[in-house]
């Protein structure tokens, strides 16, 4: 099913930055906030992918640009930042959506550096993207941060323990941040997408009769599993005014896994 929701250009003006924003959900992302009226900046960390984004959805007319970023390099981070004040003469929504998940197995079995790679792209890094952001964010008035955590930050998988603590550690990001961040008049909000059919969850819903994905497809109220533009919308919304009174939070998006902290 894809999203059939009207376009508009409820983001003219603003320009955003979107991290792993070549394909899946945050391509999706990227995609939807071009349709709305920002300007992109997407960014990867393979040239040749961030290269054929940027073709693609520029003819689609969207106004967007591209660089490469690994958001665990400072220097690449850096230059996201210095990237896009170059091409598009500020920042107002940053959409932290990186993330890594090396292992699957029993949490105990998870090595130091399996750990330390999880923890530093899927939570330091957004950290560290966001003070490096925040800043021109001041400069311009106002701002929109929103980091996409997932519905195993609420109820961790088994298979997927320090990934699913680091998505929990995000929604504890969110709201530690929001409070000083609005005293600089940004806002700072969370998406946590349930089971969507990308790469990255490929192994988890691509064989259609096994065990697991039944139970699995049993368990969410609406008996699917989402699309990638079934989660753009939400952070369309996080980043526009319509949401100009809604800071520190997370917005489950899930079909109905039943997922609270
Ligand atoms: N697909 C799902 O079911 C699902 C569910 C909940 C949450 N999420 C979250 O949604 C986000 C997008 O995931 P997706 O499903 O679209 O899969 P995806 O594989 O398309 O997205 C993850 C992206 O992060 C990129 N990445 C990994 N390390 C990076 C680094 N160091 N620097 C820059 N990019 C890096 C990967 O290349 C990949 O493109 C992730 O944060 C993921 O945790 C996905």
């Amino acid at each position: 099913m894809t999203s059939t929701v009207a376009k508009g250009t409820k983001l003219a003006g603003k320009v955003a930055i979107v991290t792993a924003s070549t394909d899946g959900i945050g391509l999706a992302i990227a995609k939807r906030l071009g349709q709305d009226g920002a300007k992109v900046m997407i960014s990867s960390r393979k040239k040749e992918h961030v290269e054929g984004t940027v073709e693609n959805l520029r003819k689609q007319n969207l106004d967007v640009a591209g660089t490469i970023c690994h958001v665990g390099k400072s220097k690449d981070r850096e230059s996201l930042v210095q990237e896009t004040l170059k091409t598009f003469g500020g920042i107002d929504i940053l959409v932290s959506n990186a993330a890594a998940n090396p292992v699957f197995g029993p949490i105990l079995d998870t090595s130091e550096e399996a750990w330390d790679k999880i923890f530093d792209v899927n939570i330091k890094s957004a950290f560290l993207l966001c003070k490096e952001v925040v800043p021109h964010m001041e400069a311009r008035g106002s701002g929109a941060i929103v980091f996409v955590s997932s519905f195993v930050g609420y109820a961790p998988s088994e298979l997927m323990g320090p990934y699913s603590v680091s998505k929990t550690a995000l929604i504890g990001l969110t709201k530690a941040m929001s409070p000083q961040l609005a005293g600089m008049n940004i806002r700072v909000n969370c998406l946590a997408p349930g089971l969507i059919k990308t790469k990255f969850s490929e192994m988890l819903w691509k064989n259609p009769n096994t065990g697991f994905q039944q139970d699995f497809l049993n368990s969410i109220a609406m008996k699917r599993f989402g699309e990638p533009e079934e989660c753009s919308g939400t952070v369309s919304f996080l980043v526009s005014d319509d949401a100009s009174y809604i800071t520190g939070e997370t917005i489950l998006v899930t079909g109905g896994i039943p997922a609270r902290l």
